[in-house]
């Protein structure tokens, strides 16, 4: 009899966010992060959870930035929703280095360059082992990537989303502003609505909550902290209806 710990999902959407995705550089993407982890999803996927993957774009483009200097939304949004095409090319060849299989769908058809997003397909894949990754967003201006994910998380029928960011959970207050924010271990989705703790945008929050998709939040700068979420251990912060909190 295997000895082989399980894990806690059978399918997940995993969020990583794009600005972590530059790591010590200024702009673009470090390479040895998305090396990192490729060899940290390649683990998971080997334990058997299947993986969908969205990722940001905030290390390139963010529309409301790109507004703010003067250009147009919703044009600075398109170029948002490409720069997580880009992020999304550089991860599956980082994947495909890991010998990890791995698809590209893009909400904004590019013919030549990756897949279309197709539902039905994106099952498929996920079915059969692949990773796929979500990416051009929701393929609409003025989302988020976040919204993205709670959306492909909740078509994909995701057991959770995992959302990989730079810091270790949700805190009472920014932990990037104040030395001394606290972390919450859990948190139920209106708490977070009463207390406006900085998760997701309002769009991708209360999609997840509607549609009953727990949120757990952690550190993907620090190693091994998706296979500790992935086997179920107390990392970073849930967030889900109170009945299913301990
Ligand atoms: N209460 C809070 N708890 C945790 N982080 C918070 C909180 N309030 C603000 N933040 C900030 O939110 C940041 C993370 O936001 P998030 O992961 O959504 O964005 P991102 O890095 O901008 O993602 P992307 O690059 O994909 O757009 C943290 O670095 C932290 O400084
Ligand atoms: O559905 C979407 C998703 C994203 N965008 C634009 O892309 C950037 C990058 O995404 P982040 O979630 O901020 O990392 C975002 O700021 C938007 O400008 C979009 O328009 N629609």
């Amino acid at each position: 009899m295997s000895m082989t710990p399980k894990s806690a999902y059978r399918r997940i959407l995993l969020k990583l966010s794009g600005e972590a995705l530059m790591g010590d550089e200024g702009f673009g993407i470090d390479p040895k992060v998305l090396d990192r982890m490729a060899q940290e999803i390649k683990e998971i996927v080997e334990s058997g959870v299947q993986v969908g993957l969205v990722i940001g774009g905030g290390n390139l483009f963010r529309g409301q930035g790109l507004a703010e200097a003067g250009m147009n939304r919703v044009v600075g949004d398109h170029m948002g929703m490409l720069a997580t095409v880009m992020n999304g090319l550089a991860f599956r060849d980082a994947l495909h280095r890991a010998f990890v299989n791995a698809r590209l769908m893009s909400a904004i058809p590019l013919n030549g360059v990756c897949d279309a997003y197709n539902w039905a397909e994106a099952i498929s894949l996920l079915k059969s082992g692949r990773v796929v990754i979500f990416s051009a967003g929701t393929g609409n201006p003025f989302f988020t990537t976040d919204s993205a994910a709670c959306l492909r998380g909740i078509e994909i029928e995701a057991d959770a989303v995992l959302k990989g960011t730079k810091v270790d959970g949700v805190y009472d207050s920014d932990p990037n502003q104040n030395d001394n924010a606290t972390m919450y271990k859990t948190l139920s989705y209106q708490e977070v609505l009463e207390k406006e703790l900085k998760v997701m945008d309002l769009a991708a929050f209360t999609l997840a909550r509607d549609h009953h998709l727990p949120v757990r939040v952690f550190n993907m700068n620090k190693p091994g902290a998706l296979k500790a979420v992935v086997m179920g251990e107390d990392e970073g912060t849930l967030i889900d209806h109170p009945e299913n909190l301990n």
